[in-house]
């Protein structure tokens, strides 16, 4: 649905995308990932016409968006849908206009912008509030309308720029249901710009982690967390503090196996003692990870390794 070549773009004499290569399948949740400054907000912009690029492809619906005509880019843009951090809401209008004005823009008849209105009203949960003004809304409230109004085209692709950025934990939650709901009724494609990482993991299915320009990792969010490579450990912020004494094992463990006493099992079998220097458990869209890191005696560790290869766990020697 969405392919990207080569692309490369530059904001006067610098080169802010560089060469980048990804593609979106139709009804993902695709997920730009990186720190500020890293280029997000920019190469989601290509993806509707908003940003010009100078070399490369950046075809959607299979159309290279550097070639349209002006009136082209209008019909193509009805069919990409955006919300935005800040909402961007008319503030002297009322919810039901805010939503009503694309529709208006296309000129459809009255009673079809009243029932789709009502109908997107529905579908965000806002039905009690078509007449009230943006200051009259919480955040949360204020993003769903901005959704809505997303909607009013029907859109085939939503793209979201830090759309929960500006929101409490609980509120980010419900947005982001919100938008798997939008995903899996709706079937729209939805490319996400964030730098937080609980939005990645909570919808994401797939993700690219930008870093000034270039994209220095890819793959699916199972992919990504479950083993996270020095490129993903940085952006995370994970230094991992380990003993200096034995060998330290990070264990990773897939969801087929997230559930088995691997560790109980293996030191009944083993006789062997280990420590647990640390780990976690966490939810991954909709499967769940776990990671260990065990510390073990430098000669016990030919039998441990063993032992942990027929597992299914995946595991690495921390140096
Ligand atoms: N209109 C512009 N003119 C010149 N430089 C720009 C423009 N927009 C963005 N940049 C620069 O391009 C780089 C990437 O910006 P972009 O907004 O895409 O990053 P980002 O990863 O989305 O970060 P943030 O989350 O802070 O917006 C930055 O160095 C920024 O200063």
């Amino acid at each position: 649905m969405i392919q990207i070549c080569n692309l490369k773009k530059y904001f006067g004499s610098n080169l802010i995308l560089k060469d980048i290569n990804l593609s979106i399948k139709k009804g993902e949740i695709f997920a730009l990932v990186g720190h500020s400054g890293a280029g997000k907000s920019t190469l989601l912009r290509t993806i509707n016409g908003l940003e010009n690029y100078q070399d490369g492809s950046v075809k959607v619906f299979g159309k290279e968006i550097k070639s349209m005509q002006k009136s082209q880019l209008r019909d193509f843009r009805k069919k990409i849908g955006m919300i935005f951090q800040h909402f961007a809401l008319m503030s002297r209008k009322t919810v039901f206009e805010n939503i009503a004005t694309p529709l208006r823009f296309w000129k459809y008849d009255k009673a079809y912008i009243t029932s789709k209105v009502n109908e997107l009203l529905q579908i965000v949960g806002l039905e009690d509030k078509a007449n009230s003004y943006p200051s009259e809304l919480s955040g949360g409230q204020k993003q769903r309308v901005a959704i809505a109004r997303a909607l009013a085209l029907e859109p085939e692709i939503l793209l979201s720029d830090e759309a929960t950025s500006a929101l409490d934990p609980n509120t980010t939650k419900s947005i982001l249901e919100l938008l798997k709901k939008i995903n899996r009724e709706l079937g729209i494609t939805i490319v996400i710009v964030t730098h937080e990482m609980e939005v990645v993991k909570s919808v994401a299915d797939r993700a690219v982690l930008l870093d000034g320009g270039v994209i220095v990792n890819e793959g699916s969010i199972q992919k990504l967390f479950l083993k996270p490579d020095k490129n993903m450990q940085k952006f995370l912020g994970e230094e991992a503090i380990v003993p200096e004494n034995g060998v330290n094992i990070a264990l990773y463990f897939p969801k087929e196996v997230a559930f088995d006493c691997v560790i109980t099992n293996m030191a009944r079998k083993l006789d062997k003692d280990f420590n647990i220097v640390w780990g976690k458990i966490e939810k991954l869209n909709d499967s769940v990870l776990g990671h260990l890191v065990i510390n073990i005696k430098s000669e016990d560790k030919d039998c441990v390794l063993e032992y942990i290869k027929k597992t299914g766990v995946l595991w690495e020697i921390m140096e």
